[in-house]
C-alpha cells in the first residue's frame, strides 16, 4: 500500500487535524505579474512534520482562538482567517474554538501558515457539515495565500502561475534532514529585492527529473541572511543542500532513515534540526490515497 499522510483526526491524534509541513524541490521565477505576484515554476512535497489542529464547535457563532502561533494576533491567524472567510462564503452561522499545536518553525519556507488554513478550510467543511468540493476549497484557499491550493489538494505537484495551477505528480519518497538556520525570513522582502532573478527561462518536468533543481531566491536570501548562507555551505559540504521556497531552511535528502540520522548527528548545536520522511499524498476527507484510486 502506497503510504500516505492523513489530515484527519484519528486516535493517535487526540482529536487533532494534523496539518503538514511542505518542501519546494525546486524553484524557479519565469516573470511577474501585473499585481506584482511572481509566476512560478516549482514542486512541492510534503513532508511527515506537522502542526495540530484542533476545531471544536461552539453554541454559539463566534470564532475563538484558543492558542496559536506566537506573535501572530488573532486576527490576523491563518486558521481564523479561514473560518471567517467560510463563514462569509455560506453565510454559516456556526462558531469554533480553534487551537493550535505549532511545530513547524516560522519563516522558514516549510509553508506552516498555509497548511494550517488549508486544514482548518477541510476540518470546517466537515465539522460545520458544508459540503462545499475540493475546487471550492481550492479557490478559497487561494484568497489566504498563494502556498494554500496545494495544501488543501493534498497532492504532490509541479506548480506554476503564482503556485496554484497544480499537476499531481508521483515521486520517491525519500527521507530529509532539514535545518533551521537560527533567522527568520520574510517571504514578501525576498520577493520585493531588486536583485531577485525574475527571468528564469522555463524549464519541463523531465528537466526537474534529470536534476535541474535551482531554487532562484538562493543568492538572495544568502546574501541577506549570513545565517542561511554558512548552514548552506555546512551541508553542501556533506549532501546536496536545498533551499525550501524564500528560506530561511534548508535540506538535503537521503536514501533512508539511518543516512538522515547520521547526517543529523553532526549538525552544530545552534541550528535546530529535524528529519522528515517525504510524502506525495497528504489525504484529506475529500481525497483517497492514490492506492485506493488504483493510481
Ligand atoms: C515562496 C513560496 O512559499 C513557494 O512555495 C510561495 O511562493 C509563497 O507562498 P505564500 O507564503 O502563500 O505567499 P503569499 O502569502 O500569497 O504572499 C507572500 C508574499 O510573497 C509574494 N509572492 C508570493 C507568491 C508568488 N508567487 N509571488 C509573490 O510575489 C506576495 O506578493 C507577498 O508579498
Ligand atoms: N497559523 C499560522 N502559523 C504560522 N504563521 C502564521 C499563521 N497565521 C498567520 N501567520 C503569518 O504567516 C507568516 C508566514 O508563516 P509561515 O509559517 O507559513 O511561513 P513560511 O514557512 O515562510 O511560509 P511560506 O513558505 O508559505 O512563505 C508568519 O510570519 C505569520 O505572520
Amino acid at each position: 500500500m502506497t503510504p500516505h499522510l492523513s489530515i484527519q483526526p484519528r486516535p493517535e491524534t487526540n482529536g487533532a487535524w494534523l496539518a503538514p509541513a511542505k518542501l519546494n524541490l525546486m524553484l524557479r521565477i519565469i516573470g511577474r505579474r501585473a499585481d506584482g505576484y511572481h509566476l512560478l515554476q516549482t514542486v512541492f512535497q510534503f513532508i511527515d512534520y506537522s502542526d495540530q489542529i484542533w476545531l471544536n464547535p461552539r453554541n454559539d457563532a463566534r470564532i475563538e482562538l484558543l492558542r496559536g502561533a506566537d506573535q501572530v494576533p488573532a486576527e490576523r491567524d491563518l486558521t481564523v482567517r479561514a473560518a471567517h472567510l467560510l463563514k462569509q462564503y455560506t453565510g454559516c452561522q456556526r462558531g469554533v474554538d480553534i487551537t493550535i499545536d505549532k511545530r513547524i518553525p516560522m519563516g522558514g519556507g516549510l509553508g506552516g501558515g498555509s497548511s494550517d488554513a488549508a486544514t482548518t478550510l477541510h476540518g470546517l467543511n466537515q465539522v460545520w457539515e458544508l459540503g462545499l468540493d475540493l475546487d471550492t476549497l481550492a479557490q478559497l484557499g487561494l484568497q489566504l495565500g498563494a502556498d494554500v491550493p496545494v495544501f488543501v489538494r493534498g497532492r504532490a505537484a509541479w506548480a506554476e502561475g503564482i503556485g496554484e495551477q497544480l499537476q499531481p505528480l508521483t515521486l520517491p519518497e525519500p527521507w530529509y534532514l532539514v535545518i533551521k538556520p537560527d533567522c527568520e525570513v520574510a517571504t514578501a522582502a525576498i520577493f520585493n529585492a531588486a536583485e531577485l532573478t525574475r527571468n528564469s527561462p522555463p524549464i519541463t518536468m523531465a528537466d526537474f527529473t534529470r536534476g535541474d533543481k535551482r531554487n532562484d531566491c538562493t543568492p538572495v536570501v544568502r546574501q541577506r541572511y549570513p545565517a542561511v548562507d554558512q548552514a548552506l555551505q555546512w551541508l553542501a559540504a556533506r549532501a546536496e543542500a536545498q533551499l525550501t521556497g524564500t528560506g530561511s531552511c534548508i535540506f538535503a535528502t537521503c536514501d533512508t532513515e539511518a543516512t538522515a540520522r547520521q547526517l543529523q548527528s553532526d549538525v552544530p548545536k545552534h541550528w535546530s534540526s529535524f528529519v522528515a520522511r517525504g510524502y506525495n499524498c497528504s489525504c484529506n476527507p475529500l481525497v483517497t490515497p492514490l492506492d485506493e484510486r488504483g493510481l
